[in-house]
């Protein structure tokens, strides 16, 4: 199957699956558990009614909740996050708290990672937390597809996305790096993964098994690692995508968004490698140029003049975490 019959056979729209009785019946019937599972950092002006919409879809379902477990993995956000998530009925954790052995996290996927060591549901639905237009679709809407057919293993989510700055509001401007980087670095190297509308997204869901079985590349490289490692291990047509309509994200200044895509390349070229496809080599760790992998050099000009700015960012890679909770 190529990305165009795919495209075609495994797109669906959020309204396919809007009766939620009947989405929360067939959740009964083929006896599955729900765990969302909300990366947080410095989102307290979100996270609340992002929860108690979570509950609202819950409450329509007829008595068979679509979420078993709201969980949020917090970053020690300073702006009091975890007390927010608290107070409207969330688990919380600290990504720091769990999975000790292994040191402070690295960023989103690793808190994502970690999370896998407590969430209970069967099936595992990632969600990010600084969506300022959260919808129930993205609650219900990504459920469907593999709720309703059993040989759907994983679902993204797809959406419009406006890019916002204070002074006008472009329709379709979001997801710069999505557009910039992974869109094109999947044409060039990942073909059978073009189909897909928002690659990055932070909402998909999956089967615990799945999420257990694959390794979390840590940070913002989560994802793109993610999508190539859940195609290796359970093939195109067993993945789908939900059109969700529109998602308005806070969107984060190009210059960081430079290291974001950074991170993306780099979980490229490191499963290129691994695949003995760069360098002829399959040592994920074998350096590419004179510099060391994880420096990122950023040269920008400043009012102050030139500057060329240095970052150290580790891509750590987190083995499958049912391999780790076996040996614990
Ligand atoms: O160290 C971090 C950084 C972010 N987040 C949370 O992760 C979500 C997304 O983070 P954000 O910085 O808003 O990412 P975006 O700029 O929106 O990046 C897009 O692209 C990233 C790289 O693929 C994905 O991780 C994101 O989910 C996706 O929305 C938010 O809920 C954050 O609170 C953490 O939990 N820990
Ligand atoms: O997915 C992306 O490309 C990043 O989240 C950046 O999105 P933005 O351009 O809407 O800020």
């Amino acid at each position: 199957m190529d990305a165009r019959d795919w495209f075609k056979h495994r797109s669906y729209d959020f309204r396919q699956f809007s009766d939620l009785e009947k989405m929360g019946h067939l959740k009964r019937e083929r006896g599955l558990t729900v765990s969302a599972v909300l990366p947080s950092r410095n989102v307290a002006d979100t996270i609340g009614g992002i929860i108690d919409e979570i509950h609202a879809v819950n409450r329509r379902t007829n008595g068979n909740p679509l979420v078993d477990q709201i969980l949020v993995v917090d970053a020690d956000s300073p702006d009091g996050t975890a007390d927010v998530a608290a107070d409207r009925g969330a688990e919380v954790f600290s990504e720091n708290e769990l999975m000790r052995e292994h040191g402070g996290a690295h960023g989103k996927g690793d808190a994502m990672w970690r999370s896998l060591s407590v969430a209970r549901g069967d099936l595992v639905m990632y969600m990010d937390t600084d969506t300022k237009d959260f919808e129930p679709q993205l609650v219900y809407g990504v459920l469907g597809p593999i709720l309703e057919d059993p040989t759907v293993r994983y679902v993204k989510a797809a959406y419009r996305r406006p890019f916002k700055s204070q002074e006008a509001l472009q329709v379709d401007g979001g997801g710069r790096v999505t557009e910039l980087s992974t869109k094109p670095l999947f044409n060039l190297f990942y073909p059978e993964l073009t189909g897909f509308v928002q690659p990055l997204a932070g909402e998909f869901v999956a089967d615990r098994e799945l999420f257990r079985s694959i390794p979390f590349l840590t940070g913002y490289a989560v994802e793109t690692g993610i999508m190539i490692d859940a195609y290796k291990k359970v093939g195109l047509d067993a993945m789908a995508q939900v059109d969700l309509g529109t998602r308005q994200n806070r969107h984060q200044p190009l210059r960081d968004l430079s290291r974001m895509s950074y991170a993306v390349l780099r979980a490229v070229a490191r499963r290129m490698r691994q695949e003995g496809r760069l360098n002829q080599t399959s040592d994920p760790d074998a350096p590419v140029s004179p510099f060391q992998f994880s420096d990122y050099l950023h040269a920008v000009a400043t009012p102050d003049g030139l500057q060329l700015q240095e970052y150290v960012e580790e891509l750590v890679e987190r083995p499958p975490i049912e391999e780790v909770l076996r040996v614990r």
